[in-house]
């Protein structure tokens, strides 16, 4: 049967719009049949996804972008448990860690079932206002309340399974998948989670206090930030890439959900460790030749 590929592009860059067409010529070879969402079936001329996965299933997603685009790819899967590979054609590439230059033999690879998945747990927010549910928000890397631009302090109360935690000033407070805990987490101070740990941490951003350290809490738990402060502009962002104006008093509690996560695709042979060296240059020493590995 005829394998069929959900193709995700950031086609505001030229060379991921060059390599979508690269692989399109080898899909015809290869006899992959690729589908895209509307945008990108409307710039690239494949045939649109019908998301109505029960009929038009796919075998996996191939995104062309770097870790922002992976992690749009990422909001739109969410509900349809497609798994996602990423080729890097952007910065970091932490999450699209796919080489370009080899992105048909990678394909290949999973195309023969070489590769494992990855379940990533990702963040539910609930953010209540006045009593009532507003906003309900998911986000693979993280959900932070922040600040606006002028450089002032914001108050986030903050509670762990409703007990009172404390009262942060703070620039803001993010709040972390172990995906996102490479990311802005990092920054800030926090904890590596590898993608199997089954946690989220808490890490507040750039706190006026000497006590505050980044707090990890487990699957079960639950984390509420209540901005106190009687200022205007305080944000919540999703994944950095979406954001909604908060009200003092809103409360947005935030756990692992439990109805949603990401499949990721991982090369038999790419390991997570590996990744941590190479892209955030952790120690850049390898096994030197002639020692002993153990
Ligand atoms: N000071 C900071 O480090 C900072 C500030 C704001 C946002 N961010 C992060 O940026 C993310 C959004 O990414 P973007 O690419 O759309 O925005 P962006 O272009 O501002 O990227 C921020 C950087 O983070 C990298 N990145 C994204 N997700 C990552 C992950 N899970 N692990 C390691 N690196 C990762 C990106 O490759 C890029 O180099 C947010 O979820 C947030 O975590 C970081
Ligand atoms: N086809 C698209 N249409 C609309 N928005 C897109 C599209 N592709 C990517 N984006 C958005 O663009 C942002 C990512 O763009 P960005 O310039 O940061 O590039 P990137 O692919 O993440 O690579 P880089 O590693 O260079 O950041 C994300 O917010 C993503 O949602």
């Amino acid at each position: 049967m005829e394998n069929r590929v959900l193709l995700i592009v950031n086609t505001r860059k030229p060379t991921a719009l060059e390599l979508a067409y690269k692989l399109m010529g080898w899909s015809k070879k290869r006899g992959v049949s690729f589908v895209a969402p509307s945008h990108e079936s409307a710039m690239l001329g494949l045939p649109e996804y019908d998301w109505n996965i029960s009929i038009n299933p796919v075998d996996f997603g191939i995104v062309l972008g770097g870790d922002g685009t992976f992690l749009r790819a990422a909001r739109m899967v969410m509900d349809y448990e497609i798994p996602l590979y990423g080729i890097n054609v952007g910065r970091l590439g932490f999450l699209a860690t796919g080489n370009p230059q080899m992105a048909e033999e990678e394909i290949e690879r999973i195309l023969s079932g070489g590769y494992r998945i990855q379940r990533r747990r990702v963040l539910r927010g609930n953010v209540t206002r006045k009593g009532s549910l507003v906003h309900v928000l998911y986000a693979l890397n993280d959900l932070v309340v922040t600040k606006g631009p002028l450089a002032r302090l914001i108050e986030v109360e903050s509670r762990v399974n409703d007990y009172f935690l404390s009262l942060f000033p703070a620039d803001g407070i993010i709040v972390s998948t172990p995906t996102g805990s490479t990311a802005y987490a990092l920054s800030a101070g926090g904890p590596i989670l590898p993608p199997h740990v089954d946690a989220m941490v808490m890490v507040p951003i750039c706190p006026h206090t000497l006590y505050a350290r980044p707090l990890v809490l487990g699957p079960d738990d639950m984390i509420s930030l209540i901005p106190k402060s009687d200022q205007k502009e305080i944000y919540l962002t999703q994944d950095g890439q979406l954001g909604y104006e908060l009200m003092v008093k809103d409360r947005i509690d935030i756990s692992l959900a439990k109805d949603k996560n990401v499949l990721t695709v991982e090369l038999l042979e790419d390991n997570y460790f590996d990744l941590l060296r190479e892209k955030l240059q952790w120690g850049n020493v390898s096994i030197r030749q002639g020692e002993e590995e153990w």
